[in-house]
């Protein structure tokens, strides 16, 4: 007997012209290796076979909007959509509603899209960008600062990460100035010296940290009195700077300014050696991720490698929330009966979706009210030019796990600020 088609929608960014996450190339056949996983399994969607029809969105807003039209104008009936790029998973959340569509976005970091009102249905595997805030008060805590300083870049995503950040010193009593540059951060770290900032966050892309860093070497803003924090997700020698980008520093002025700087990141690959509900650990998965995409290029260098897990664990979702709303679904309503006006339907998948609960390639799989992923996060230090890992942090828990391995120009941690001698 023929099984019956579940089908979802499916955006892949295969490239960024216009700029943002080209993921793409390694989420695409993570979702494609999930839906064979999903569908030899008797256990899941029994009766039932999970189809996706996918377009390359190219992250581009105009052009997924087109396609998201094609999906629901044309037969089979969707019953989900899932993306990758934040601006596509928001323009694409905020119509979903109108056929009463779930999204799950595997590749959506910006802080913006934790937001019910204006994105009823959304739910993202990828965290917010701001879930690396409570690790980076929970290290302004362990090394006694009460004075910070944040410098981003206007992008939406960096800005609003920085007032997060910003909201959360405050609770909590630490001193805070903010400011954020476009273009040439000069002017903006002459700022800092003038603040006589010591304990700098910054929150930007790869080539501005690289203009910034190049700065707080020509002014002096580095070595013994400063501690920087840059975003983990950059390659691990984004202080390079490459020829086409004219830096004026070289990459030992680079590294020099870059020694000892701290960085945080979400943990997007289960370290857990028991496997999940996929019957795989994320080591396995990885592994066998590149096997099937055997390119040419190291697969550490497919566009999307590291939030290939996070795509992975999407299907796995949405197909749990399948399972649990064909379990839900009273005797004569039928999940197949799903019109993007079926409210018994939608509703009953979008309840089964905010319950979700299982054991992923990429760790625990769970989202917030506002339909967020939580994540561990990661802390290394560059030491010599290579980053050494420090550190874990369970927000969850609030349990840091501490390697001890960090070091300091001088015995431990600067002052955050000049410390005026009390006259003894
Ligand atoms: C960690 C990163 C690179 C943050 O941006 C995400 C893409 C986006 O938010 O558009 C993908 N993952």
């Amino acid at each position: 007997n023929e099984l019956i088609p579940l089908t979802f929608g499916a955006l892949f960014p295969m490239e960024s012209s216009a700029g943002g996450w080209a993921g793409g190339p390694a989420c695409l056949p993570a979702v494609e290796m999930a839906l064979e996983d999903v569908n030899k399994r008797q256990d899941i969607l029994p009766g039932y076979r999970l189809q996706m029809n996918t377009s390359d969105s190219k992250c581009q807003t105009g052009l997924s909007i087109q396609q998201m039209y094609q999906f629901i104008y044309n037969d089979p009936k969707k019953l989900m959509m899932m993306t990758g790029c934040s601006t596509v998973t928001t323009v694409i959340s905020e119509i979903a509603p109108e056929w009463k569509l779930v999204v799950l976005a595997y590749g959506a970091s910006s802080p913006a899209l934790s937001n019910r009102e204006r994105f009823p249905t959304l739910f993202r595997t990828h965290p917010s960008a701001t879930i690396q805030n409570p690790t980076r008060m929970r290290l302004f805590e362990k090394w006694k600062w009460k004075k910070v300083t944040i410098l981003s870049s206007v992008e939406e995503v960096f800005v609003s990460t920085a007032k997060d950040l910003e909201k959360s010193c405050s609770d909590k009593g630490i001193r805070v100035q903010r400011q954020s540059f476009f273009g040439d951060p000069a002017d903006a770290v002459k700022t800092l010296k003038r603040q006589d900032a010591r304990i700098i966050v910054g929150l930007f892309y790869e080539a501005d940290a690289r203009r910034v860093l190049c700065q707080a070497y020509k002014q002096g803003v580095y070595g013994r009195k400063y501690v920087w924090f840059f975003i983990g997700w950059y390659s691990n020698t984004w202080h390079i700077p490459p020829f086409e980008e004219h830096l004026n520093c070289t990459s030992d002025q680079m590294e020099i300014a870059a020694q000892y700087h701290f960085t945080t990141e979400s943990l997007m690959l289960s370290l857990d050696s028991t496997p999940g509900v996929s019957g795989y650990t994320g080591n396995q998965f990885k592994n066998r991720l590149i096997e099937r995409v055997d390119s040419d290029r190291s697969p550490g260098e497919m566009g999307g490698f590291p939030e290939a897990p996070l795509a992975y664990d999407a299907v796995w979702a949405l197909a749990l929330a399948l399972r649990c709303t064909i379990r839900a679904l009273p005797q004569n309503v039928k999940i197949e009966d799903f019109t993007y006006k079926n409210e018994a339907v939608a509703g009953q998948i979008f309840d089964c979706m905010k319950n979700t609960s299982f054991q992923g390639v990429s760790g625990r799989v769970m989202f917030s009210d506002q339909g967020d992923r939580i994540v561990q996060t990661q802390i290394e230090q560059m030491q010599d030019g290579k980053y050494q890992l420090v550190g874990y942090y369970d927000m969850t828990t609030k349990n840091l796990t501490w390697m001890g391995k960090e070091k300091w120009f001088g015995k431990g941690p600067p002052p955050d600020s000049t410390i005026v001698r009390q006259q003894i």
